[in-house]
């Protein structure tokens, strides 16, 4: 593993794919270098703590040009580890499950996409797009034999405490987590909880307050 990508704050990891969406935004334009103080603009940020999460993995800044955009953002992508291959597979093909085949951002991150699993015979065998959608009794076998890192959960919330612990004796070291559960695992398992409803209430809660 890189050296900078060892022990990095939880605070700093959070916002490192925010430092990344606005830089790539930008990578196609004239623009080579970005200040600080741009970075700020842009991504609501301290340029003081920007400068400080930055200088965390070493001297990327050049004094009065600022960071070079190209070069920050390979550097980004090295340190969230987008160059070690990841494999992935989707259990649940429902609405949330479907709409998660068709997210683009796989491979640019260095995840691969190998499977999708459901119990619903109706949807069992069935395309989307070049990927099968499997029996979810082929799930562990699959996860061993494919050497599945990752699995993103989007089952009902009653199967999603056993389907975790299935894929965790699987083998699986990750869990992005849609359910909305509290999910139990181990400490050695990586869950990243994803809550949309969460969103919709920092939404409402802005709303209200023009509101008011
Ligand atoms: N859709 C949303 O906007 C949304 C928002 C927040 C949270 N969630 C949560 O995400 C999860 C999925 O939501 P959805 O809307 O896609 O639900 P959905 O009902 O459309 O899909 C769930 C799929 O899981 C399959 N399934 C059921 N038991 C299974 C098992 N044991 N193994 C494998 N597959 C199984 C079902 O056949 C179905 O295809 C739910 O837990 C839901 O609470 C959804």
């Amino acid at each position: 593993m890189d050296k900078r990508s060892e022990n990095i704050p939880n605070i700093i990891i959070r916002r490192l794919p925010i430092y990344y969406k606005h830089l790539k935004k930008l990578k196609n334009r004239a623009k080579e270098y970005i200040s600080s103080e741009e970075l700020a603009e842009l991504t609501g940020f301290s340029s003081s703590l920007i400068r400080k999460d930055l200088s965390y993995f070493g001297n990327f800044g050049r004094k009065s040009y600022g960071y070079d955009i190209y070069c920050l953002l390979q550097e980004l992508s090295i340190i969230m580890g987008f160059n070690h291959p990841k494999n992935l597979i989707i259990v649940g093909a429902g609405h949330l499950g479907q709409a998660l085949v068709h997210n683009k951002g796989y491979e640019e991150r260095g995840y691969k996409l190998k499977g999708v699993f459901d119990k619903n015979p109706k949807l069992i065998g069935l395309f989307l797009d070049d990927i099968k959608i499997r029996s979810v009794e082929e799930m562990c076998d699959f996860v061993k034999e494919e050497k599945i890192d990752i699995a993103a959960l989007t089952v009902p919330k009653g199967v999603a405490q056993k389907t975790a612990e299935l894929l965790i004796e699987a083998g699986v070291i990750g869990i992005w987590d849609f359910t909305e559960v509290a999910l139990k695992v181990p400490n050695n398992i990586l869950l990243e909880e994803q809550h949309i409803n969460e969103g919709l209430c920092k939404l409402s809660c802005k709303i209200n307050q023009n509101f008011n």
